[in-house]
């Protein structure tokens, strides 16, 4: 295994005029060794180029990627000892089972005995054991992709195994089961992998550390749990949940005071808040509504509220700007066209100027002694 470090960007076209002619605009990361990342983003945003940089299939136009602190920007994919698991299943159909999960390990002339224990071991988290001889040309898409990802994982000296979408020809109840799967084979391996999705779900249940990424950029990297309680950049607050987090214009007033609409928010205690237009986050999982006003409350007007499973969705207006809140499930839902008062400032609210957090007191670093 290896600790990987991407200093670089890279742009398809031979000539670069601007920010838009770049898939990937400059970026410094490192991948430590034995992590578990997804790297989460919608189409486009530069997530398989990444991949491809990693695995060496796409040579970074500027800079370096470096193996355990050895340049290997120039290196071949073989070079780099890289296992790399494709959107689609890449297995020989004339082989069983257990060959196809061999077949790595035979390329690197692995002894027979451990062969045969690793494939074992593999076979057995992927729940694959009853199968390991038949023929893989009989087998359903699902059963096939997880051999895909068994010759993913067999080799326990690659320096990185790389998923690109692994789990799009799996069936929906399978893939919950897959995600904690390999979750669980991470933990016990302790390869270093990283894998490629657009599911916020697969890359939020799979990783340690997700990088969120938008049009070449990673706009933030954070545990599941930074991204969903501080996202750092608008863009992570409203890609990241269901529906993602509430963002609405205010303004911040010279003498402390925040102002909505032309409403009054109170003067926020947690942060201090810049002068200015300001926009304000809060996650539907927040946002609690009352029958009264009160300091940091706003009225608005319920458009209609609808059961998602383990809440209630209410959609509401303030003015001209609409907002999510979740309700317990079991809550008697306000009907539609009722003014509730929702709390927007409290805990879990977070603020935004240009897009980017505004750190509160508490989170600012101590001052230098
Ligand atoms: N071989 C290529 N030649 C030219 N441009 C490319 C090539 N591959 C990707 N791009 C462009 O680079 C940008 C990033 O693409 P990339 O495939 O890395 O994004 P992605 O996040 O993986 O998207 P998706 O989820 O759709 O696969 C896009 O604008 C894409 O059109």
């Amino acid at each position: 295994m290896a600790r990987i470090e991407l200093q670089l960007a890279h742009s398809y076209a031979r000539t670069v005029r601007s920010d838009a002619d770049y898939a990937l605009l400059p970026l410094d990361i490192t991948f430590e060794d034995g992590g578990a990342y997804a790297l989460l983003g919608p189409s486009g945003c530069g997530k398989t180029t990444m991949l491809n940089i990693i695995s060496g299939l796409v040579t970074a136009s500027h800079g370096v990627i470096r193996f355990d602190g050895v340049d290997c920007t120039r290196a071949t994919p073989q070079e780099r000892n890289i296992a790399q698991v494709f959107q689609f299943p890449v297995i020989y159909d004339t082989m069983t089972v257990g060959e196809n999960l061999a077949f790595p390990l035979r390329n690197r002339k692995v002894p027979a005995a451990q062969i045969r224990e690793r494939v074992g071991r593999i076979a057995e988290m992927l729940e694959l054991s009853a199968q390991l001889d038949q023929r893989a040309a009989n087998l359903a898409a699902d059963a096939k992709q997880k051999i895909s990802l068994g010759r993913g994982l067999v080799r326990p000296d690659v320096s990185a195994v790389l998923f690109d979408e692994p789990l799009t020809v799996i069936d929906p109840h399978l893939k919950w089961e897959l995600r904690r799967k390999l979750k669980q084979i991470h933990h016990e391996l302790g390869l270093t992998l990283i894998y490629v999705t657009h599911d916020q779900v697969e890359a939020m249940t799979f990783a340690d550390q997700v990088l969120v990424m938008a049009r070449g950029r990673v706009v933030q990297q954070g545990t599941p749990e930074d991204l969903f309680e501080r996202p750092r950049h608008t863009f992570v607050g409203h890609f990241i949940g269901s529906p993602g987090m509430n963002l609405l214009p205010v303004e911040g007033r010279a003498d402390g005071g925040l102002w909505l609409d032309g409403l009054s928010l109170g003067r926020p205690a947690s942060a201090a808040l810049p002068a200015g237009p300001l926009t304000l986050g809060i996650r539907p999982e927040y946002l609690s509504l009352s029958s009264e006003g009160g300091a940091g409350t706003v009225p608005a007007t319920v458009t209609h509220v609808r059961h998602v499973g383990t809440s209630q969705l209410l959609s509401a207006r303030i003015g001209a700007l609409e907002i999510k809140a979740h309700l317990p499930v079991d809550a008697v839902p306000p009907a539609p066209g009722a003014v509730v008062h929702l709390a927007l400032v409290g805990p879990h609210t977070r603020y935004y100027r240009n897009e980017e957090l505004v750190e509160g007191p508490a989170h600012r670093p101590a001052p230098a002694a």
